[in-house]
């Protein structure tokens, strides 16, 4: 078994929550609070510009022109290709884009999750290390909208389009990440595979935080 399928077998039980939370189960319903979509919104516009800059830190750490041209398409697909599913978050509102996202903020969950990602960017020479804190982004998403697809038939769901954003193929997306991280983890000691089972898995905690955080319309001062 490759080091990924491990760790993908460790964050199935994390998604299984997190499809069981009131976040995916109100997107199911198609009756989510519009509040908790505003406050996503808010905080994901934000995140996805970090994680876009993160990518931009990796290019610096890859010699691969394949690998720096792939990973410029990704910096492209999540600023203006996952915009896409945030307007379908949007018409559910029923209001503009731009004037739900204005005076958004990292909120204290959103703030961690980035930070996370950004340490290991930092910290690490090996891009696996930061790469492994990142890989939950995609990999969650599509876990989730794969489940939703599987038990339910959206028709009629105002939100379907933003499940059926996540549920494409991603497969050249976590083939290479994936690969990335294994190659390294064939070669390195125990202790630093270690480091990466718990960024990957603290990252798929982040993501269920994350869904908590705009359910709950976390802020960071409550006076
Ligand atoms: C927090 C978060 N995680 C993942 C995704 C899906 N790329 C997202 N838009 N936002």
């Amino acid at each position: 078994m490759m080091f990924t399928d491990e760790l993908q077998r460790e964050a199935a039980p994390i998604i299984d929550a997190i499809y069981e939370d009131d976040f995916i189960q109100g997107i199911i319903k198609g009756n989510i609070d519009k509040e908790a979509i505003r406050h996503y919104l808010k905080a994901d516009h934000l995140y996805l510009n970090e994680f876009a800059k993160i990518y931009s830190l990796l290019i610096a750490k890859l010699n691969n022109k394949e690998d720096i041209r792939f990973l410029l398409d990704q910096i492209d697909f999540v600023i203006n290709g996952e915009v896409s599913a945030h307007y379908t978050m949007a018409d559910y509102v029923g209001e503009d884009y731009e004037a739900i996202i204005a005076g958004g903020e990292w909120y204290p969950s959103s703030d961690h999750y980035i930070k996370h990602m950004y340490y290991n960017a930092y910290k690490y020479d090996d891009a696996s290390y930061t790469i492994c804190a990142m890989a939950p982004c995609p990999y969650v998403y599509q876990q989730l909208a794969l489940k939703i697809q599987a038990n339910h038939d959206l028709t009629d769901n105002p939100l379907k389009e933003w499940v059926d954003f996540y549920a494409v193929n991603m497969s050249e997306l976590m083939n290479r990440l994936n690969n990335w991280v294994n190659r390294f983890a064939e070669t390195t000691t125990e202790e630093n595979r270690d480091i990466l089972r718990r960024n990957f898995l603290e990252s798929c905690i982040h993501e269920k935080r994350f869904f908590d955080m705009a359910y709950r319309q976390e802020e960071w001062f409550y006076v």
